[in-house]
């Protein structure tokens, strides 16, 4: 039997859920996006099967209904959905939002309406938006947490559980008060320092200009998230204004203690400091790809030459794998550099060692 899927906002996540689910048998997805152009290309791309001209145009035949838009739209499209369209009965209405509080706040508007939402945020993604970024292995290995408004709600999460197992995604249930608080400090919290770090080099940059052709490896690692989608994190940073006001406060306990750390001057305090943090970090799940991790990488040490890339691209072009990036994060004329590939999935992670190992004799690890 035929299943309808409609997804609202077409862009990285959108597209990529679109992509996903299609690995059903009989799934037809019909999809609205405000951006003409966006739903000309998911058509064009084969991300959904069908336009429609409205969002409740695309819901109103549908069994599941994806919101994948900015979270603050996706409230206002909640709020229209439970007032105005007529739903299908029983049909499961879900989310992609990266916040959930509020969000889950306007669950209940379909109570009355033989309809559920079960909030829900897949982990996974990039710096990049966009229908042209979607991936359809997008969410293998990620967390994917749900947020259902009740005990009386969880036998339709299992229902929404069961279809998104073909996403290949890491299912857990968790309230959306737990999922603000946790996203806050793995995600939120980070896209604002990463921010504030990059102002920070364009202020310093007016005095020394050549502080910015120094920004390199640490600096770009580091920062790379403050490219992300500036309407997407203001309206994130709206909604989880009140975690982020903690940990703003928390931070600044943090950088008082770091202060007083660097003017006391004792050596070893310092290095302290550093192997705690680096021991917590090394000890992070690596496997998972959470927030944080976006890409499958493997660490090659090559020489320092342009031709030691090509050998790495070539060889990994030879046996049909594909790689999602390459950069090198430190280089200096007659050292090694490593050389970062990225992958979409850890199997390719893996096809991508072994091949390597085969053809060539630099060193490969996982960092
Ligand atoms: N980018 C990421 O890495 C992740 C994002 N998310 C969440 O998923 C949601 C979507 O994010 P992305 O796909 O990255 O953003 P995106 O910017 O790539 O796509 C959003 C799409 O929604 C469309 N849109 C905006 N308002 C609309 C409306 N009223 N009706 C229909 N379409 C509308 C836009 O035209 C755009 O195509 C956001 O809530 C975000 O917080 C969740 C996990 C990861
Ligand atoms: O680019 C990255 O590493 C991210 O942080 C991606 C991301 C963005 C928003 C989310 O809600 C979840 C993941």
């Amino acid at each position: 039997m035929e299943t309808k899927l409609a997804v609202i906002g077409l862009g990285l996540i959108g597209g990529s859920m679109a992509l996903a689910l299609q690995r059903h048998e009989g799934v037809e997805v019909a999809g609205y996006d405000s951006d003409e152009r966006t739903l000309r290309e998911a058509l064009h791309l084969g991300i959904i099967h069908s336009t429609a001209e409205t969002a409740r145009q695309a819901a109103e035949p549908a069994d599941y209904i994806f919101f994948a838009t900015p979270v603050n739209e996706t409230i206002r499209l909640m709020k229209q959905a439970s007032a105005e369209w007529s739903l299908k009965p029983g049909v499961i209405l879900t989310d992609t939002g990266s916040t959930k509080t509020s969000i889950m706040e306007h669950a209940g508007l379909f109570r009355e309406k033989d309809a559920v939402f079960v909030g829900g945020h897949p982990m996974a993604g990039s710096h990049k938006s966009g229908v042209r970024a979607a991936k359809e292995h997008l969410f293998e290995n990620a967390y994917y947490l749900l947020t259902p408004a009740s005990g009386k709600d969880e036998a339709h999460a299992r229902r929404l559980e069961n279809f998104l197992k073909v996403t290949k995604a890491k299912l857990a249930v968790v309230t959306a008060a737990e999922h603000d608080a946790m996203t806050a400090v793995v995600s939120h919290f980070p896209h604002l320092v990463a921010a504030s770090l990059v102002r920070r080099l364009e202020d310093e940059s007016v005095e020394h200009p050549f502080a910015r052709e120094l920004a390199a490896g640490g600096f770009r690692d580091l920062t790379r998230i403050a490219s992300s989608n500036p309407d997407m994190w203001r309206d994130i940073t709206l909604q989880n204004r009140d975690e982020l006001l903690d940990q703003l406060d928390l931070w600044q306990q943090e950088m008082e203690a770091v202060r007083a750390i660097v003017e006391a001057g004792d050596p070893d305090e310092i290095r302290r400091f550093y192997d705690g943090a680096r021991a917590y970090r090394d000890a992070l799940p690596l496997k998972s790809q959470g927030a944080l991790f976006s890409s499958f990488d493997l660490n090659v040490d090559i020489p320092d030459n342009p031709g030691a890339i090509s050998e790495i691209t070539g060889i990994l072009a030879k046996a049909g794998i594909s790689i999602t990036n390459v950069r090198i994060v430190e280089s200096r004329a007659d050292v090694f550099g490593i050389l970062v590939v990225s992958f979409q999935t850890a199997d390719d992670r893996e096809l991508g060692r072994v091949c390597l190992a085969e053809n060539t004799s630099y060193e490969i690890y996982i960092s």
